[in-house]
């Protein structure tokens, strides 16, 4: 497959800042690339490197064969992160605005009705909600049909009704061809919609790779979290020599419990005569992942310096 976005070894400081501290990928035609990591990573600094928005001070980039800055606005979309347009336009006049930069635009009505403001249409901006403001501004990014189209975070404030159908028009323009990269916060739509997956922290690529890939590797155990009621004497828990178990503040957690060894832990917990509020299984995804590799922790994960509860001699 063509590679339409390249990086090679980009470096961008602001002072002291090293935003970008050599970072190289690349992306396939048609592939969805979702950037993760936490605030201040250096994923917009990315996303402005590759748009030719920002020139970074080493490294090069190259998109659709060409330095960012060359190639035909034609064929790119580019919904950055806090993009804030006139707020006394209508949404229909925004995109017809936009629709009228481009040779051969959509309809306006068309593009409004790809992301579910139809109705909205003659509302100013500024009255839209937040939700419907980040939707005109996705619209915004599609009246040229790009080939390649950067979302900064695109569904920060939307709601899931409407997250989930822009994770379906984001699908359905993959599945045309258009090639997708994309910045965001949510575990879920990262894992829901990206073919890969490159994890920024302090400006480096820290790991790169299709989520399944990426949870097998980095993700951890499924695991039962109990919580229990009242003093449960969890030493006492006798475990199936498969599972283990850490005594955490509020009950334990048993790890390598996959969908069959959850009645087995239940009922090693019920001959203990453990009372139990809540039981959770979990398994790992992309959030574990991320939380992971970038040194936090999450809930259930297996504490550094637990009480342990044996398993069965
Ligand atoms: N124009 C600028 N001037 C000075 N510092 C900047 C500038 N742009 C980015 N930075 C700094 O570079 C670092 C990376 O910022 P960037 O916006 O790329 O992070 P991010 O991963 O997109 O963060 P977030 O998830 O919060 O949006 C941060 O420390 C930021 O303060």
């Amino acid at each position: 497959m063509d590679e339409v976005l390249v990086a090679d070894g980009l470096t961008k400081s602001y002072g002291d800042v090293e935003a970008l501290s050599g970072v190289s990928l690349s992306v396939a035609e048609g592939e969805v690339f979702g950037l993760i990591g936490p605030n201040g990573a250096g994923k917009t600094t990315l996303i402005r490197a590759l748009t030719g928005t920002t020139t970074p001070d080493g490294g090069s980039a190259s998109v659709l064969g060409s330095p960012p800055v060359d190639v035909d606005r034609q064929r790119l979309g580019l919904l950055p992160q806090d993009f804030r347009p006139a707020g006394r336009l209508t949404a229909h006049e925004l995109v017809s605005y936009y629709a009228g930069l481009y040779d051969g635009a959509r309809d306006p009505d068309d593009v409004l009705a790809e992301v579910g403001l139809a109705d909205t249409g003659d509302t100013w901006y500024e009255n839209l909600s937040g939700g419907q403001q980040r939707r005109a501004c996705i619209a915004l990014t599609l009246v040229n049909d790009p080939d390649v189209l950067f979302l900064d975070e695109p569904t920060t404030g939307i709601d899931p009704a409407g997250r989930r159908a822009l994770w379906t028009l984001i699908d359905d323009l993959a599945d045309r061809g258009t090639t997708v990269f994309l910045t965001s916060h949510s575990m879920e739509e990262v894992e829901r919609l990206a073919d890969r997956v490159g994890l920024l922290n302090e400006g480096q690529l820290v790991t790169v790779g299709r989520p399944d890939q990426l949870v097998a590797e980095y993700g951890g155990e499924s695991r039962l979290v109990v919580r229990t009621a009242g003093d449960a004497d969890l030493e006492s828990v006798s475990l199936p020599a498969s599972l283990t178990g850490d005594v955490t503040d509020d009950g334990l957690t048993v790890y390598g419990v996959g969908p069959r060894q959850i009645s087995d832990a239940v009922d090693a917990l019920d001959e203990a005569g453990v009372v139990y509020e809540s039981l959770v299984w979990k398994q790992p995804g992309l959030e574990e992942v991320y939380l992971s590799l970038t040194g936090e922790q999450f809930e259930g994960a297996r504490p550094a310096a637990a009480a342990a509860v044996g398993g069965e001699p």
